[in-house]
């Protein structure tokens, strides 16, 4: 069986982070572990509390996993400040990881920020030279690059500039355009766009984890990056389109939608 490593926060409302991914995982029948980096308070209204886990306790945890079940692909959520970026860059680099998605989580649904201001050049300086892919939303490419995204040309100019911290693909998700939902990615100098359908539903607690998620476990099971996007794009998009409603903020969204016949 194929497996994916999800280095991440935990959400104890089950929306978004590592619980959000490790549905995911299971949700396309491969095998799920965690390497938390923080433990968070939150619901789907708001972030109410961060406890960052240690620099040593987060090596501890991912030398158990790769010395013992090696991950075939590994997504990277959030992680807050610089000492754990440098743990996790380092323990990548010696277990010779592969298929690594990296999602530059800076600020929940709900507007509470994720990542310390200092860490910032620590994941472009460590984390983005290492990633297959990286997947920011629009506010995080804007923030990456420096410029402004409104239109279609804008998204390729800010991935040229973020593409020169790393080799791997970028994905400049549209979710936070009013219009569509259509992602775009940049890959060794070539432009894919992938349409999305918008689906009225204001609950998308945890799209960017599921998303990214998904792209691993696809990588994971041999899909090119192109034909790995598509596929947890459409995973992602059903599971929005299932119109969970639960909590009385921006709810989760239901990852077992496919399963339902079983019941
Ligand atoms: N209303 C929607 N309808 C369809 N697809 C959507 C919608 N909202 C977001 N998406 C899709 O969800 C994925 C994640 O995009 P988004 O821009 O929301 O990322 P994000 O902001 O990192 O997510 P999060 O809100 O979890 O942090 C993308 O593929 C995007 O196109
Ligand atoms: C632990 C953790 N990781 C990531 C997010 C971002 O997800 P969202 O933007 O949907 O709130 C989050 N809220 N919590």
């Amino acid at each position: 069986m194929k497996t994916v490593l999800t280095i991440a926060g935990s959400d104890c409302s089950g929306g978004a982070g590592i619980q959000a991914d490790l549905k995911t995982i299971a949700a396309h029948g491969l095998y799920g572990m965690s390497a938390i980096t923080a433990l968070t308070a939150q619901n789907t209204t708001g972030v109410y509390g961060i406890s960052e886990t240690t620099g040593e306790f987060l090596a501890s945890q991912l030398d158990c996993i790769f010395q013992d079940i090696y991950p075939d692909a590994v997504k990277i959520g959030m992680v807050s400040s610089r000492e754990l970026i440098h743990v996790i860059a380092e323990k990548l680099k010696e277990y010779k990881a592969k298929n690594i998605v990296v999602d530059p989580v800076m600020v929940s649904t709900s507007g509470s920020r994720l990542l310390k201001d200092d860490a910032e050049e620590a994941l472009e300086e460590c984390l983005f030279p290492l990633a297959d892919v990286i997947t920011p939303n629009v506010p995080e490419a804007e923030v990456l690059s420096g410029i402004k995204i409104r239109e279609r040309e804008d998204f390729c100019q800010a991935a040229k500039i973020i593409a020169q911290k790393t080799a791997g693909g970028i994905l400049i998700k549209g979710g936070h355009q009013i219009e569509d939902a259509n992602d775009y990615l940049y890959l060794k100098g070539e432009e894919h766009w992938f349409s999305g359908r918008r689906v009225n539903n204001p609950n998308t607690h945890g799209t960017g984890c599921t998303l990214s998620s998904a792209i691993a476990s696809n990588l994971a099971a041999g899909n090119s990056l192109p034909e790995s996007i598509r596929k947890a794009k459409e995973y992602l998009t059903g599971a929005l389109e299932d119109g969970l409603n639960l909590g009385a903020g921006s709810g989760p969204l239901n990852h077992m939608y496919r399963l339902k016949d079983l019941l």
